[in-house]
């Protein structure tokens, strides 16, 4: 486990984060943040609420520019972006197979008809998804975790080399769990590098990369096993224990 002070980017790396500082509007919410994420596996973003996790997201996502310090990605390409299902509009009325299909959009661009490949491809990630019976379906009248399967096959339409997910399976029940740990386990193996923000300790440890936030800041890069021990003392605020003094020494360090 280290705390990763950035550097130059090896090729075992799809993004080293140096010093970045970032936020929303002029409230900087990551502060001289650096790590390095894995090319091959899973990495979990761990962390208590409001402790930038999205923000970083976001950040690895391009869609908050930091105010200072480098990101850079491997050659993985643009980065497909799963948004928490909450982040999308119940009044947008479009129906799942175009959502799926606006996955498409990244690499044609919005104003360019969709080909016969790109249109297989969607049917394809609804098939894998198992919501192609709901295609003409509109986004409104699904279920959440109907809706965080279709958000998901979106991701995938864009068959990104990097895929950032946002919470992909808060309040699903065990099934729909499951399923899309298999989509993503398997995405993984095809070589796609996969990162995503969870509060689901069990999904935090089937990664093979961990990152604890706090506060902005990296508390801790490293095995999820050796991680998640600094993450319940963060979470619940108790000072008892080798974790708490360790999550302490960490706090006091910066
Ligand atoms: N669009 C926004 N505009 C202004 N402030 C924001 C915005 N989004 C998030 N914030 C603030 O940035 C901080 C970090 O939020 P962020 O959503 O990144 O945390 P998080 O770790 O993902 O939290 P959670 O676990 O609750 O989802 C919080 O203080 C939040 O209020």
């Amino acid at each position: 486990m280290s705390n990763s002070r950035g550097g130059a980017m090896g090729a075992g790396d799809a993004v080293v984060l140096s010093e970045v500082t970032a936020g929303h509007g002029r409230r900087p919410v990551l502060r001289g943040l650096s790590a390095r994420l894995p090319r091959h596996g899973v990495t979990a973003i761990v962390g208590p609420n409001g402790s930038g996790k999205s923000t970083l997201l976001g950040v690895l996502a391009g869609t908050i520019r930091p105010v200072s310090g480098t990101v850079e990605l491997g050659g993985a390409g643009r980065p497909g972006y799963v948004a928490q299902r909450d982040a999308v509009s119940d009044a947008l009325p479009i129906t799942v197979r175009d959502t799926v299909a606006m996955g498409r959009w990244a690499s044609r661009g919005p104003w360019r008809r969709l080909t016969a490949h790109d249109w297989a491809i969607v049917e394809t990630r609804m098939a894998e998804l198992d919501v192609s019976a709901l295609a003409a379906r509109r986004l409104s009248t699904l279920s959440g975790g109907q809706r965080q399967r279709v958000l998901l096959a979106q991701g995938l339409a864009q068959e990104p080399g990097l895929l950032l997910l946002d919470e992909p399976t808060t309040g699903l029940d065990t099934a729909s769990r499951r399923h899309i740990a298999g989509v993503l386990d398997r995405e993984s193996s095809r070589g796609v590098t996969i990162v995503h923000v969870t509060h689901d300790p069990a999904a935090a440890l089937r990664a093979d990369h961990c990152l604890l936030l706090d506060e902005g800041r990296l508390v801790a890069q490293g095995p999820p096993g050796s991680v998640l021990t600094l993450e319940e003392p963060l979470i619940s605020g108790v000072a008892s224990g080798p974790a708490a003094t360790a999550a302490a020494e960490l706090r006091a360090r910066r």
